[in-house]
């Protein structure tokens, strides 16, 4: 039996029994939606807890910190700890700060994301720019143009672009990102998450953000979100624990579960509430195979 539980962020829904029954077509893979807790979670959460169970809280949504993610499970009146979450955007600051350690005087990263990514930037000291800077909200103008063409209005420092999902993108902005790019900037993803499952739906997701620079510099980020090992690699370094006795929970094929299987877990499990389905993996010839498979977390409850 697992010992440790990697869960993703939104993919744990469970119904009690004589519950109103949860239209789950309309709902992508979910701890919550919204702001919407599925019934049963606390309890799910507090099972395996009550057995013993190590949980890490693995999520590819980069808009968020840690510490902005105890923030929401506290309001849905889950019981984790900030220690707890690992997300894309913490796994891309370790890289960043550990891995590639950046010298001066390129030590600076250009940031199209939202504010989890400069919070985690900032809990291991990575200096940056961009991000969440009203400035760059604006029309491109004939001046940025030039200022951008001829380099006066870049930063010196900058070594790196780190995309993330990003609410607020312009034109400004990407021109900027590719700037530092074709200038030699080392080209970093949170995550490449092509959609973003929200309110019954799909949305942008961080690949899709992403994707203007791609197609403008010809050039391919590094992902650091599900399904990178990179990411699996920090976490057992910061949680220590046994590969082989570690399950990770998700819903979506190509992240969560190829992120176990390919980090040589003991086993993943889908949750058919969330993006992928089981006809996806049920197929003959699948590529990315679970090994089981419930219809909602709240199953593991018996
Ligand atoms: O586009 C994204 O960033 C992702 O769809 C999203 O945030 C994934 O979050 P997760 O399911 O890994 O918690
Ligand atoms: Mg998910």
């Amino acid at each position: 039996m697992a010992q440790v539980f990697l869960f993703d962020c939104d993919a744990m829904l469970s119904q009690a029994s004589g519950e109103p029954t949860i239209d789950r077509s309309q709902l992508p893979g979910v701890l919550w939606s919204g702001d919407t807790l599925f019934p049963r979670i606390p309890e799910t959460i507090d099972m395996l807890r009550s057995k013993g169970k190590q949980l890490v809280f693995v999520t590819n949504n980069s808009t968020k910190s840690r510490a902005d993610y105890k923030k929401k499970f506290d309001k849905m009146g889950i019981t984790a700890q900030e220690e707890e979450v690992f997300g894309s955007s913490y796994s891309a600051a370790i890289y960043i700060s550990r891995i590639l350690k950046l010298q001066p005087p390129k030590n600076k990263v250009y940031v199209l994301g939202e504010t989890g990514v400069e919070q985690e930037l900032q809990s291991e000291n990575v200096r940056y720019c961009g991000g969440t800077d009203k400035s760059l909200l604006r029309d491109i103008t004939p001046e940025d143009y030039t200022s951008i063409a001829n380099g006066s209005a870049l930063d010196d420092e900058v070594g790196v672009v780190l995309t993330g999902l990003d609410f607020h993108p312009s034109y400004l902005k990407y021109s900027l990102g590719m700037a530092y790019l074709n200038r030699g900037a080392k080209f970093l993803a949170t995550n490449i998450d092509s959609s973003l499952p929200s309110a019954g739906s799909l949305f942008p997701g961080a690949g899709a953000t992403t994707a203007p620079l791609i197609t403008a510099t010809g050039k391919q980020p590094l992902a650091l979100g599900k399904p990178s090992q990179a990411m699996m690699d920090a976490i057992e370094g910061k949680f220590q624990f046994d590969r082989k006795k570690a399950c990770m929970i998700g819903d979506r094929l190509n992240t969560d579960i190829q992120f176990g299987i390919e980090g040589k877990l003991g086993g993943t499990l889908c949750v058919l509430t969330g993006v992928s389905k089981k006809e996806e993996f049920l197929d003959e010839g699948a590529q990315v195979v679970p090994s089981a498979y419930v219809d909602q977390l709240g199953d593991l409850l018996g």
